[in-house]
């Protein structure tokens, strides 16, 4: 693939100019999208490989809770479980992240302080992203000031599908901006994640130029879905947003993560994962930095999973914590 000789700042000068690269890109062959997915998922990992898989994921698990009856207890708990997702077992790694609401990320950040997990916010609105920008760079902002090392934001899918990507385009950049720490804090600007919601994009050429649009306006992730619309994090759209990282790095060489979210519950579906990151964007993608899998209740599933291969049984269905 060429490289890209033209500015994201230029390519996003006008929506007709957006528009003309969007559609420019080739088209995604569905068929064969699906069939190669598909073949991927069927790969066996067996042994030392399957642990090493394992604990792998365990490391890439944003742990999410994400409800309207969360509670700060309920986070309190969560961070406790990601910090140490076995008390039994230190050898156990820690998880990715938790990602919570905005009005609960400061107890996150409190029960977090020194682990190295992250805290990530969903913003904007999420999970519809139907408001005002200034309320969706407002819902970012305090939650960045309140810690956030990480924002999952939701794109305007109603301007996505009605082809205005610059306004796509422009909200990316101005929630970006808003990730920015206050210069006296000394910290790291909050790294952002833009979701797609592939569910509703209907088309796998459409999650191509989303995850370009997201790419070309600063996104240091692409993430599938929200969690809260069906179908979220298939196969074949997570290979999608792969070639995208991928063919964005050959292109500009900067490097962009992948977060498939939703409906990922078990250790199959996350090794299958593992799997088409590996065969798709490469081994440079099988890391925490830039492969995360959103789940909220996969971790138990690893950890089962993990326990029967060292014990050779399963632990009791009561012996870990709730998700
Ligand atoms: O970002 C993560 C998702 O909201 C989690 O979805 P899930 O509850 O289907 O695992």
């Amino acid at each position: 693939m060429s490289t890209l000789t033209t500015s994201p700042a230029e390519i996003a000068s006008s929506n007709a100019s957006l528009r003309a690269f969007l559609h420019g890109l080739p088209g995604v062959d569905r068929v064969g999208a699906d069939q190669r997915a598909a073949m991927l998922g069927t790969r066996s990992i067996k042994t030392t490989a399957k642990a090493q898989a394992i604990d792998l994921a365990i490391s890439m698990v944003d742990l999410t809770t994400l409800e309207g009856a969360d509670t700060p207890g309920k986070v309190r708990a969560l961070c406790a479980k990601a910090v140490r997702p076995d008390p039994g077992d230190p050898s156990v790694p820690k998880v990715a992240a938790v990602c919570v609401y905005p009005d609960l990320v400061e107890r996150a950040v409190d029960a977090l302080a020194g682990s190295g997990v992250k805290v990530a916010s969903v913003a904007t609105a999420f999970p519809s992203g139907r408001s005002f920008l200034d309320v969706k760079v407002a819902d970012t902002r305090q939650a960045v000031q309140a810690g956030a090392d990480e924002i999952d934001m939701v794109i305007d899918r109603g301007a996505f599908l009605a082809g205005d990507y610059r306004k796509v385009y422009d909200e990316i950049v101005a929630i970006r901006q808003a990730c920015a720490r206050d210069a006296a804090s000394g910290g790291e600007d909050a790294h952002l994640k833009v979701i797609l919601e592939t569910g509703e994009l209907a088309t796998y050429d459409n999650v191509r130029r989303a995850s370009w649009l997201a790419m070309l306006a600063g996104a240091d992730f692409i993430k599938t879905s929200t969690g809260k619309v069906s179908p979220a994090a298939t196969l074949p759209v997570t290979m999608v947003m792969l070639e995208a990282v991928r063919d964005f790095r050959d292109r500009t060489g900067r490097v962009v993560g992948v977060k498939p979210a939703g409906g990922i519950r078990t250790t199959k579906d996350a090794i299958k994962h593992l799997v088409l990151v590996n065969e798709t964007a490469g081994d440079d993608w099988l890391t925490p930095s830039l492969f995360r899998l959103g789940a909220s209740s996969l971790l138990n599933d690893l950890l089962m999973q993990r326990q029967k291969m060292t014990t050779g049984r399963y632990a009791g269905p009561d012996y870990f914590t709730l998700d």
